[in-house]
């Protein structure tokens, strides 16, 4: 199902944090949303799965406008990792995967054989299946992530939102949890600090600074060296990666080249 966000401006308190901004993700495409901090990722995200409405424009889902659909449908169909959605209740992993079935059960109905099954998929896939009976407040940052990640599966979305979801996670995961949102073919939506990352994994990149898009293309065309000094003030050079050439950034630390010596 392709996502589109249609000149979407967002007011908070009166002051306008995102600028017009259209965006398009075509139907099983992955694409990053990146930036320098405060730039608007997680409003952007925030107005897809519902948690904010926008001041102007709208985002469209398979065409039609979020705001004309039951919260139910949408809910249906666009699954989200936020910054916020760490559970705060002791329940327990498979618990927790299973709360992704909800958009789809009408009443007290328990879950079926096939989503049972889904939510053992959901489990292997992110690596948590070990844990399925451990109390998600006990588990590391990690572990917790890759739970809500099981959910967020569990829900069999046509759409995914997500909001750094390789915060916390180390290298090994980073590179599964990218890897499995290529390979399933749904539409995805993710916000990514690490612009290799993005660039290894995404169809296309969007970039935001001060609340506007100013950049967007495919990681090759929109990450390099003038766009990354001017949006992130820093200096990179741009290497192909030797196997695959998708753009790959080497940085300098500021102390290599300007500082002469110890103070
Ligand atoms: N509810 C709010 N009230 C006031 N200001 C807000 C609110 N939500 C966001 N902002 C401001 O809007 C700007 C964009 O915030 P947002 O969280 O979308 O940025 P971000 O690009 O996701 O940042 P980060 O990379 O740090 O997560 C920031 O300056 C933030 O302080």
């Amino acid at each position: 199902m392709e996502l589109r966000i249609d000149r979407l401006s967002v007011d908070v308190d009166g002051s306008r944090i995102v600028h017009d901004l259209s965006l398009d993700v075509p139907e099983g495409q992955l694409v990053g949303l990146v930036g320098p901090n405060g730039s608007g990722k997680s409003t952007v995200l925030r107005c897809v799965y519902r948690a904010l409405r926008p001041s102007g424009g709208a985002v469209l889902l398979g065409g039609t406008d979020l705001a004309d659909l039951a919260l139910r449908q949408s809910a249906r169909a666009v699954a989200a990792l936020t910054q916020e959605n760490g559970t705060d209740l002791d329940f327990t992993v498979e618990e927790v995967v299973a709360l992704g079935r909800t958009p789809h059960l009408r009443g007290n109905r328990p879950l079926d054989v096939r989503e049972r099954r889904l939510c053992r998929w959901a489990m292997e896939r992110m690596d948590v299946a070990h844990l399925a009976r451990r109390g998600v407040l006990e588990l590391s940052g990690g572990e917790r992530q890759r739970v809500l990640l099981a959910r967020a599966l569990a829900q069999e979305p046509r759409v995914l939102v997500l909001d750094e979801p390789t915060n916390h996670l180390d290298v090994r995961h980073q590179i599964d949890l990218l890897s499995l949102l290529r390979r399933t073919r749904t539409t995805v939506l993710v916000v990514l600090h690490d612009l290799n990352l993005a660039a290894a994994a995404c169809d296309r990149v969007g970039v935001l600074s001060e609340g506007r898009l100013v950049a967007s293309g495919t990681p090759r065309e929109v990450l390099t060296p003038p766009l990354v000094r001017e949006v992130f003030g820093v200096d990179a050079e741009v290497v192909p990666h030797p196997l695959t050439g998708a753009p790959q950034l080497l940085y300098t630390l500021t102390s290599d080249t300007t500082e002469k010596g110890n103070p």
